[in-house]
């Protein structure tokens, strides 16, 4: 953890090793040229957790999960997963994870049910149980009802759903999802978290994910950080952090998570026009793919 981090208790931590981490950073760094997207950052997700990345844009959320996807090339050591090194193992990484990027990942000239098994056609479920497979994936996300129609006739939650589907048929440990809820009106925000948090229920898999969204991030996540410019400025889980910045304040406020944000990032945040609840970017995606 940098120095100035605020750092709250660690569940992926035990005594004796039990508990495997899901990922681990260590003084993570990585650079787009002269620009620090990730500037020595630590972090451990621990297994089974839903871990929420926060921060506004440019903070260095994406570069971090690509990093953890293996899709960004680090040096030995700096990111672990489930114990595997992302330089050394990367296959064996990416046999372990599921991604939803911010960009399309769904064909809207397929069906709902085909795009899930061109995903188990490329993950190499076999043949036997591909039908089988697909069709548990669809109804985990709400959508064998939709299956058959083509992916272009989906609302904008539909398609995230699709894509969390698509991402679900290797039965990934570790799930990492890129603003899965970015552009998507209140209640299929609520609908594609109650499909994520039902499926961690089921599996048991860990679920790291970036998002803007303050209130989701209370509501949903086990832990979260927050990161500003490529560092990661306060972690733990939001009742903890919550009530540390009350105690410090200590004027008898309740204060939110984003006053939290605020209070360790600073004016930086407007700055960069990182104001956590105007988002106002949407993915391509957002209301219709096709
Ligand atoms: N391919 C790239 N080439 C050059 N610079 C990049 C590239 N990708 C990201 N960056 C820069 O790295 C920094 C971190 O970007 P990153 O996308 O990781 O932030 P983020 O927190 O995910 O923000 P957003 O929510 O807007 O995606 C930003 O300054 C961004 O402009």
């Amino acid at each position: 953890m940098s120095d100035d981090a605020r750092t709250a208790a660690d569940p992926g931590t035990t005594t004796g090793g039990a508990v495997e981490d899901a990922v681990t950073c260590g003084d993570l760094r990585y650079s787009f040229g002269q620009v620090k997207a990730v500037d020595g950052l630590d972090l451990s997700v621990a297994s089974g957790e839903i871990f929420g990345l926060l921060g506004p844009n440019g903070a260095g959320k994406s570069t971090v999960i690509r990093c953890v996807t293996t899709l960004l090339p680090v040096p030995p050591g700096m990111v672990r997963v489930f114990g595997h090194d992302a330089a050394r193992e990367r296959m064996a990484v990416r046999r372990l994870l599921g991604y939803v990027p911010q960009q399309l990942s769904a064909d809207a000239s397929l069906t709902g049910r085909e795009n899930v098994a061109l995903f188990a056609r490329l993950f190499d479920v076999s043949r036997r149980e591909r039908s089988a497979r697909v069709a548990e994936a669809l109804e985990a996300v709400g959508l064998a009802d939709a299956a058959d129609r083509m992916a272009s006739t989906y609302s904008g939650g539909m398609v995230r759903r699709l894509e969390l589907a698509q991402a679900l048929i290797s039965a990934p440990r570790l799930l990492m999802l890129d603003e899965p809820t970015i552009g998507l009106d209140p209640i299929a925000r609520t609908s594609v978290w109650e499909h994520i948090t039902a499926v961690r229920a089921a599996t048991g898999m860990t679920v790291l994910v970036t998002t803007h969204y303050m209130d989701e991030a209370e509501q949903y996540c086990d832990r979260v950080a927050l990161m500003h410019q490529g560092r990661i400025r306060a972690l733990g889980t939001p009742e903890q952090l919550v009530a540390e910045l009350r105690a410090r304040r200590d004027d008898g406020s309740t204060p939110t998570l984003e006053d939290v944000f605020r209070d360790v990032a600073g004016s930086g945040l407007d700055e960069e026009g990182g104001e956590f609840r105007d988002v106002q970017r949407t993915r391509r995606t957002a209301s219709r793919v096709g």
